[in-house]
C-alpha cells in the first residue's frame, strides 16, 4: 500500500457489486424494492406478496400467490426436533441467539442444505420464511411462561404470526399495521447484515449459513437491535416533559440516540414516515396517544439539538409495544421479515459470484526476528 491510499472506514460509500433487489435513493429519499416504491407496497400489497415480489423480480399472479401461499402455510409448524431444542434454551439469553440456533438447527435438518440450484435455494428461503414466526412466537410465549400456540392454516401470514405469539385473534387494525411494518423492513440494500449474508455466500457456503451469520449482524444496536433500544429508551424517559432533559443529558455523555441517524439517509428515512403512520394508528387504536407526545418531542429536540433525523427503528420500536410484543422480541421481528430480503440477495450473490475478501493496510510492526 502507498501513503495515497485511500482507508474507506467501514466501506462507507464504496460500491461493493450491483444489485436488482432494491434501490436506496438519499436524494429523493426513496425506497424501490424491484422498483416499486415501499411506501405503495406497504398500502397495497401484502407481505406475501412482497416477498414473492423479492425474490422472483416480479409481482405474483394470483395462480402464484396461491401455489406460494400453500407453500408457506404447510410449513408454519416448527418441526419437533428444532422446537425441543429451542426450549432448552435458557429463558435469559437474547431472543436473537434463540433465532440465530434455531436457524442453524434448521439448516442442519434441512434434506437440501447442501443443494445450492436455484430451485433449491428458493424452497429453503420459502421455508425458512414460512417457519420463523413460528420460533419468535414461541419464544415469547415460553418466556411468558405460556403454551405453545399451534399455527393456522386458515390466516394470513401477519395474522397468523400475531395468533401464535398471542394466541388470540388480531384486530384488523392491528394485522394491517404489523403486516405494514413487516413489508417496511424487508429489504434494504447492502446494509451490514445483508452484506453479511452476501459474504458467506460467496464463499459457497450454504443458504441457512448465510442467514444465521446475518441474524448475528441484525442483532447489535446499530443496526437491527436499535429498535428494541428505542423502547428503552422511552421506558427510561417515561413522558413527553422529561424528553428534552433527558436528551440533553445524554448527548453530554456522548451516548447514541438509538434510532437516529444512517449510513445512507443523511436526511431521513424514506421508511419512516409510513411507520410514523402506522404508529399514529396503532396509538388511536390502543388509546395511547401520549407515546405520540413523547415521540414527537424526542425527535423534534433530536433534530433541533443535531439535525439526526429518525430510522425505520424510531417509530417501529413503540409500534411493536403498543401491540404487545415484549421488547426483546422485537429484533426477531426484523429477523422475520428480512429474511426475505436476505434470501433474495443470497440467491443473487450466487448467480454471480465473486468471493469477498477486501483488502486491509498493515500497521503492525515491521519484519522482526524472533528471538
Ligand atoms: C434499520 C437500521 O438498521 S437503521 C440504523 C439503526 N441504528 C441506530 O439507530 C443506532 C444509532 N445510530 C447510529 O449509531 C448511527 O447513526 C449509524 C450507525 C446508524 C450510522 O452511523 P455512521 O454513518 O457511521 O455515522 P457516524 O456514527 O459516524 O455518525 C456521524 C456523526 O453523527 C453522530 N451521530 C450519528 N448518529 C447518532 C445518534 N443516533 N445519536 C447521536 N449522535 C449520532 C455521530 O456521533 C457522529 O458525530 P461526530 O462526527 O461528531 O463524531
Ligand atoms: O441500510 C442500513 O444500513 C440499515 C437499514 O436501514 C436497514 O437494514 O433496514
Amino acid at each position: 500500500m502507498t501513503e495515497t491510499t485511500e482507508i474507506r472506514k467501514g466501506l462507507a460509500g464504496v460500491v461493493a457489486d450491483t444489485s436488482a433487489i432494491s434501490k436506496v435513493n438519499p436524494e429523493t429519499n426513496s425506497l424501490l424494492y424491484r422498483g416499486y416504491p415501499v411506501q405503495d407496497l406497504a398500502a397495497r400489497k401484502s407481505f406475501e406478496e412482497v416477498a414473492y415480489l423479492l425474490w422472483h423480480g416480479e409481482l405474483p399472479t394470483p395462480a402464484q400467490l396461491a401455489e406460494q401461499t400453500a407453500v408457506e402455510r404447510v410449513h408454519r409448524e416448527l418441526p419437533d426436533n428444532v422446537r425441543d431444542a429451542v426450549l432448552e434454551l435458557p429463558t435469559d439469553c437474547h431472543p436473537m441467539d434463540v433465532c440465530r440456533t434455531a436457524v442453524s438447527i434448521l439448516g442442519a435438518h434441512d434434506p437440501q442444505a447442501e443443494d445450492s440450484s436455484p430451485e433449491a435455494e428458493l424452497a429453503k428461503a420459502l421455508r425458512l420464511w414460512a417457519v420463523l414466526p413460528a420460533v419468535v412466537a414461541l419464544d415469547q410465549r415460553r418466556r411468558r411462561g405460556q403454551e405453545l400456540v399451534p399455527p393456522r392454516e386458515d390466516l394470513g401470514y401477519s395474522a397468523n404470526f400475531l395468533w401464535m405469539t398471542f394466541g388470540e385473534e388480531a384486530e384488523p387494525a392491528v394485522v394491517k399495521a404489523f403486516e405494514a411494518s413487516m413489508v417496511l423492513y424487508a429489504e434494504h440494500s447492502f446494509n451490514a447484515s445483508t452484506f453479511t449474508a452476501r459474504v458467506i455466500t460467496s464463499t459457497l457456503a450454504d443458504l441457512h449459513s448465510a442467514v444465521t451469520g446475518a441474524i448475528g449482524a441484525l442483532k447489535g444496536p446499530l443496526h437491527g437491535g436499535a429498535n428494541e433500544a428505542v423502547q428503552a429508551t422511552f421506558e427510561e424517559i417515561g413522558s413527553a416533559d422529561r424528553a428534552e432533559a433527558w436528551l440533553e443529558d445524554a448527548l453530554a455523555s456522548k451516548k447514541k440516540i438509538m434510532g437516529f441517524g444512517h449510513r445512507v439517509y443523511k436526511n431521513g428515512d424514506s421508511r419512516v414516515p409510513t411507520m410514523r403512520a402506522v404508529l399514529g394508528d396503532l396509538a388511536e387504536h390502543y388509546g395511547r396517544t401520549e407515546v405520540l407526545d413523547l415521540y414527537e418531542t424526542l425527535e423534534n429536540a433530536m433534530v433541533s439539538r443535531k439535525n439526526i433525523k429518525p430510522n425505520l427503528d424510531y417509530p417501529a420500536g413503540p409500534a411493536y409495544h403498543l401491540i404487545g410484543f415484549d421488547t426483546n422480541i422485537f429484533t426477531p421481528l426484523f429477523v422475520a421479515s428480512r429474511v426475505t430480503g436476505w434470501t433474495a440477495h443470497v440467491m443473487e450473490q450466487r448467480a454471480a459470484n465473486s468471493l469477498i475478501r477486501p483488502v486491509c493496510e498493515y500497521v503492525g510492526p515491521e519484519q522482526r526476528e524472533v528471538p
